[in-house]
C-alpha cells in the first residue's frame, strides 16, 4: 500500500501539489485524472522518487521514501512513459531486459538464462514475440508503447506507475494499451496508478479516481460514481474534456458523455 501524507511541491514559487492526501492500496487500477498542468506527472514522479518533494510524506508497504530506501522503493515501482523511453537502436530483447538493471550492481550488468525466458514470456504477454529480435526503432508508438510495458512487467513490480501511456497513441491503439495494463493488473496482481486525460478511459479503466486540478484533490471516489458535478469540478465548471479527442467542450456535451 502507498500512503501519501500532505505532499506539497513547488517549483520557484509554483505550487504544483498542494498537501494531497491519499492511499493506494494493493492491486487497485488507480486512474489520476486531469487537465493540463494539473499536477498528474509530478505526483506520479513524486511516487517513482524522480521528484522530491517539497515536503510530506510517502510510503511504500511502510517503507518512508528517502535517500537510503528509493533503490529499494524503485525496484517495486515500475514507470511507463508518455514517450516510451525506448533506446531505438536496441532490439525488443535488449530494451525489455534493461528493466532488470535495478538488480545488477555497476561490475555485474550481465542477464542469467532465467532472466532472458522471463524476458521472453513479457514480450509474449504484450503480443510482440514476432519482433522479438527487431530494432525499437523500426516499431510503431503502441509497439514501443508494448516494449515499455514489457520492461516494467520484468521488473516484477508491486506497482506500475503509467504517465499518460496513451497520450500519443490512436484511439484503437490506446483502448489496447489500456486493456493490456488491465490485464497486468488483473492477472499479475499489480497495482497500476494511470495518469489519464481522457474522461471516458478513466470511467471504462479506472476502478477509482483521483481529480487533481491546480495540484488539488477535487473527487477521490469510485470511477463508477462520478458524476457531471465532479467532472466540472476537476476540469473546470465553464469547460469540460471531451472523450478521445482532448478538446474542450461545453458541460452540456459532457452530460451526454456521461448518461451514455
Ligand atoms: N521540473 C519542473 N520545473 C518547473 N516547473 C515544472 C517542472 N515540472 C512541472 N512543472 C510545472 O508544474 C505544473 C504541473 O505539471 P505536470 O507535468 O505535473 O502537470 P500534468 O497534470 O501532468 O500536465 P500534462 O497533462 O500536460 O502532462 C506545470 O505548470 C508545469 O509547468
Amino acid at each position: 500500500m502507498i500512503k501519501i501524507k500532505e505532499l506539497t511541491k513547488k517549483f520557484g514559487d509554483h505550487l504544483v501539489l498542494d498537501k494531497v492526501e491519499f492511499s493506494i492500496q494493493d492491486r487497485e487500477f488507480l486512474v489520476i485524472l486531469g487537465s493540463s498542468g494539473a499536477g498528474k506527472s509530478t505526483l506520479l514522479r513524486c511516487l517513482n522518487g524522480l521528484v522530491q518533494p517539497t515536503s510530506g510524506q510517502i510510503t511504500l508497504n511502510g517503507m518512508l521514501y528517502n535517500k537510503k530506501n528509493i533503490r529499494e522503493i524503485r525496484r517495486k515501482v515500475g514507470f511507463i512513459f508518455q514517450q516510451y523511453q525506448v533506446i531505438g537502436n536496441l532490439s525488443v530483447l535488449q530494451n525489455v531486459l534493461l528493466g532488470r538493471l535495478g538488480t545488477k550492481s555497476f561490475w555485474n550488468i550481465f542477464f542469467t538464462k532465467e532472466e532472458r525466458v522471463r524476458a521472453e514470456e513479457a514480450i509474449e504477454m504484450v503480443g510482440l514475440v514476432d519482433k522479438i529480435y527487431t530494432r525499437v526503432d523500426q516499431l510503431s508508438g503502441g509497439q514501443k508503447q508494448r516494449v515499455g510495458i514489457a520492461r516494467a512487467v520484468l521488473q516484477n513490480p508491486q506497482v506500475i506507475l503509467a504517465d499518460e501511456p496513451v497520450a500519443s497513441l490512436d484511439p484503437v491503439t490506446s483502448e489496447e494499451i489500456l486493456s493490456l495494463l488491465k490485464r497486468i493488473n488483473e492477472e499479475n496482481g499489480t497495482t497500476i496508478v494511470c495518469n489519464l486525460h481522457q474522461l471516458d478511459y478513466a470511467k471504462k479503466y479506472g476502478e477509482r479516481i483521483v481529480g487533481l486540478r491546480y495540484g488539488r484533490i477535487q473527487y477521490d471516489g469510485a470511477a463508477s460514481d462520478l458524476g457531471v458535478s465532479d467532472v466540472e469540478r476537476i476540469y473546470g465548471n465553464h469547460l469540460s474534456m471531451q472523450p478521445n479527442t482532448g478538446k474542450t467542450v461545453k458541460p452540456s456535451s459532457t452530460i451526454q458523455v456521461l448518461t451514455t
